[in-house]
């Protein structure tokens, strides 16, 4: 964040829910009770706090850059606005995608760097980005995407493990020499000073395999499963929030849960200061096809007979999966809320 921006600390008495933290160090070196805690929380809630993560600076970088990219003047963001049609890669203007089925605007602004273009700057995969991002990608964006992509890959191979898939299947879906979807998301949202009930993000679940979050203030929510509220996810210093996607659910023919979540303004005095994030998204490659890997491992192909016919069949490659997604939320594509609710659907058991 614009690290020198003092705010206050997460408040008491607000429903928060806690999450298990995993060790990234204990997890590098094959620690079984760590693995078998990643597990559990994968498998029960999707979502963990990561600590010991050694990506503090990037981190930092990463945000410095987020606020110098966005505090250009409009003329020079927008020429590197996503295109209408097509991926989310670039810079989205507030009010660009709509948040919910009555087609409400959305608040935030979000520049995207597909982790396809970081890799091979200053070759141009998917899109150009506004001058600061080009300046900083050898020092501050390449590093922090290349740590980002060794946690994800150290989980996946977790997973495989744990699925009883050959060592590196996972990985495999999401090979770096492949185009995908995997992007590096900076947000801002201003500070909360409209409606109450205002949303940032309207619940979701995530569109690709990992999510790795770096957040300052609340306002990251969870529906637990079983449960009817919202709890507010508490930022912890120097630990990432991760998260897993629909990919990971349907590979994993639903062993894996890809837990619905939403942003709201942070609480209580929080509120008053813009809210920043930095995510990282691991997604497939877009050939990947979204469906349970069941002639692979004999636990995803019991989890898939148990489940409806079909449901970890979806017919769709991982880059049609994302795009009907993506698309969905494009403001001038909204037609109505039956529409919208349909091509936004993710992996979600829970009614949103
Ligand atoms: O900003 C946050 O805390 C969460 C963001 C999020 O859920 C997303 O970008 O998918
Ligand atoms: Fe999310």
């Amino acid at each position: 964040m614009p690290g020198l921006v003092k705010f206050p600390t997460f408040p008491e008495g607000v429903h928060t829910h806690p999450l298990l933290v995993i060790d990234y160090d204990l997890l590098k070196a094959g620690d079984q009770d760590e693995i078998d805690r990643l597990w559990k929380a994968a498998t029960e809630l999707g979502f963990w706090y990561l600590k010991n993560h050694g990506m503090d600076d990037e981190v930092n970088a990463m945000f410095d850059l987020g606020a110098e990219t966005f505090a250009l003047p409009p003329e020079e963001k927008m020429p590197y606005h996503y295109q209408q049609d097509s991926s989310s890669f670039g810079y989205k203007s507030m009010g660009a995608t709509v948040i919910d089925e009555k087609g409400t605007k959305d608040s935030t602004e979000t520049m995207d760097v597909a982790q396809d273009d970081v890799l091979a700057y200053p070759t141009k995969v998917h899109h150009a980005y506004p001058p600061p991002v080009g300046a900083a990608m050898a020092a501050t964006v390449r590093p922090f995407v290349r740590k980002s992509m060794a946690v994800s890959f150290c989980v996946l191979g977790v997973m495989d493990g744990k699925l009883g898939l050959p060592r590196g299947t996972l990985a495999g879906l999401s090979r770096p020499e492949e185009r995908s979807g995997s992007t590096v998301r900076l947000i801002r949202a201003p500070p909360a000073n409209s409606p109450a009930g205002q949303t940032f993000l309207s619940p979701h679940t995530d569109f690709g395999s990992l999510t790795i979050l770096h957040n300052r203030l609340g306002g990251l929510q969870v529906l637990v499963p079983g449960g009817e509220d919202w709890q507010y996810v508490k930022p912890l210093e120097g630990h990432a929030i991760c998260n897993i996607g629909d990919a990971l659910n349907i590979f994993s023919g639903g062993i894996m849960r890809s837990n619905i979540h939403r942003v709201v303004p942070p609480p209580k005095e929080q509120a008053k200061f813009e809210r920043w994030s930095l995510v990282f998204f691991t997604r497939p490659s877009f050939d990947a096809p979204m469906r349970a890997l069941t002639e692979q491992s004999t636990l995803i192909a019991d989890a898939a007979a148990n489940a409806p016919a079909g449901k970890f069949e979806t017919g769709v490659t991982a880059g049609e999966w994302l795009a009907r997604r993506i698309l969905t939320t494009r403001t001038n594509r909204f037609k109505d809320g039956d529409t919208y609710k349909a091509g936004f659907k993710g992996t979600e058991d829970l009614k949103i």
